[in-house]
């Protein structure tokens, strides 16, 4: 399963972000490093379900799908002790790196009120600016990959060298423990100008790291705490300065969904809006905490954000698409007459053949055609395919 993770200072909110995407319970406290381990728990990105369009009832196996929308789960990390000079050892130290590596995305939050110092201690609101904590995540990353490859540079450059090894091969081997793939280092090796690595200083091989981080863990910048007044001006200042910067509400989320889960309210992730169910189960304190979100998360802001942060991370940075495998294309069904029951994400521009794959080595190494069941006609192995294909593969295995 895909895995992303919720990254950032001490007390700006991954907590929150990850229990409102997971609805798991971990510890939520206002002082540094209340979360010590990595958690780790299943969020949903959401996607229209085809079953809205073709008039059908789906049984999803895996994730659930209401009122035609589908929600397809991956894998949410908690990572928690980062701090500036982490990859010197302060704060939690390098622990939290190695929770990283296994991630493809990570969530970077920050604290837009501006409530959060340097280090991640409480300060008044307004005080610090969130503009400063935006490279840091992407400097510790790049300092831990770096300690990886320095102590053995000399050595890997004169194995490439003497041995006439493929340079990016040789890379992608040592910091395969990072969570890096050769994919990764060729995209990288593509803006090299000077391949005398073995000259290379200091700053060269950072360069290069970062190339390489770009691809294999590319930063989604999120913003939290929006619902305090601190936030508007310091998140305007962020997404003049940053391309893509997600305003978010975690608190708010949390309280919204456990309303809905209460039965107090109706509210979908995602949701501009929300409606309660009936007036006089709510305590004044409860009504007050609602009217709040909605005047100054959800009216303001167009969603807390949550969810739109998961969208961002799978379908726009990750490039990921859905498609949903089915083995009876006449009634878009598995064989026990389960009705799409799979969506999976793979990554765009896979054809037939990769889903093959993707669904099991076997059917992959069987393939012979594959079906495209909207249009009940065979498709070529190699086209590609598109977002909310559903596809009937056939092997021979
Ligand atoms: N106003 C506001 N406060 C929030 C929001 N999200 C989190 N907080 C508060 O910020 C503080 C820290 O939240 P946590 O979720 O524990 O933060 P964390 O980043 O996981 O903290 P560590 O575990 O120390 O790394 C708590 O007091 C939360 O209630 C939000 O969207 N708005």
């Amino acid at each position: 399963m895909l895995q992303i993770a919720v990254t950032g200072k001490p007390n700006v909110g991954k907590s929150s972000f990850f229990n409102s995407a997971t609805l798991s319970e971990v510890e939520v406290a206002n002082y540094p490093f209340t979360t010590i381990d990595a958690n780790a728990a299943i969020a949903y990105v959401t996607s229209p379900c085809p079953c809205g369009e073709l008039e059908v009832t789906c049984n999803p196996r895996t994730g659930k799908c209401e009122e035609h929308i589908r929600y397809i789960p991956v894998e949410l990390i908690d990572v928690a002790g980062l701090v500036p000079g982490a990859h010197e050892g302060k704060g939690l130290g390098n622990q939290f790196l190695d929770d990283l590596s296994q991630a493809r995305a990570l969530i970077h939050i920050i604290d837009a009120s501006g409530s959060t110092d340097a280090e991640g201690n409480p300060c008044e609101a307004g005080s610090h600016d969130p503009l400063d904590d935006v490279n840091f995540l992407k400097g510790e990353v790049t300092m831990w990959v770096y300690s990886i490859l320095e102590r053995n540079w000399p050595r890997l450059i004169r194995k490439v060298m003497s041995e006439h090894l493929n340079f990016a091969k040789v890379i992608a081997e040592q910091l395969s423990g990072a969570g890096v793939f050769l994919d990764d280092v060729l995209e990288a090796e593509r803006s090299i100008t000077d391949t005398n690595y073995d000259k290379w200083e200091k700053d060269e091989i950072l360069d290069f790291i970062e190339k390489i981080l770009e691809h294999a863990k590319p930063i989604i910048i999120v913003a939290n705490k929006i619902d305090t007044p601190t936030a508007y001006e310091n998140i305007q200042r962020l997404q003049e300065k940053y391309d893509q910067v997600i305003p978010t509400s975690a608190e708010s989320e949390l309280a919204l969904v456990n309303a809905q889960k209460a039965g107090l309210i109706k509210y979908q992730s995602g949701d501009d809006h929300f409606t309660i169910v009936d007036e006089a189960k709510l305590s004044d304190k409860q009504k007050a905490a609602l009217m709040y979100i909605d005047e100054n998360v959800l009216k303001k802001y167009g969603s807390t954000g949550i969810q739109e942060t998961l969208n961002t991370a799978v379908y726009d940075v990750l490039n990921e698409i859905v498609v949903y495998p089915v083995e009876d294309e006449h009634k878009y069904s598995d064989q026990k007459g389960n009705i799409l029951p799979d969506a999976l994400l793979i990554p765009k521009g896979s054809n037939p053949r990769d889903l093959a794959y993707c669904i099991h080595t076997d059917i992959g190494e069987g393939f012979t055609h594959a079906i495209d069941a909207r249009r009940n006609m065979r498709i070529s192995s190699e086209q590609e395919l598109k977002q909310s294909d559903i596809i009937s593969i056939i092997s021979n295995k």
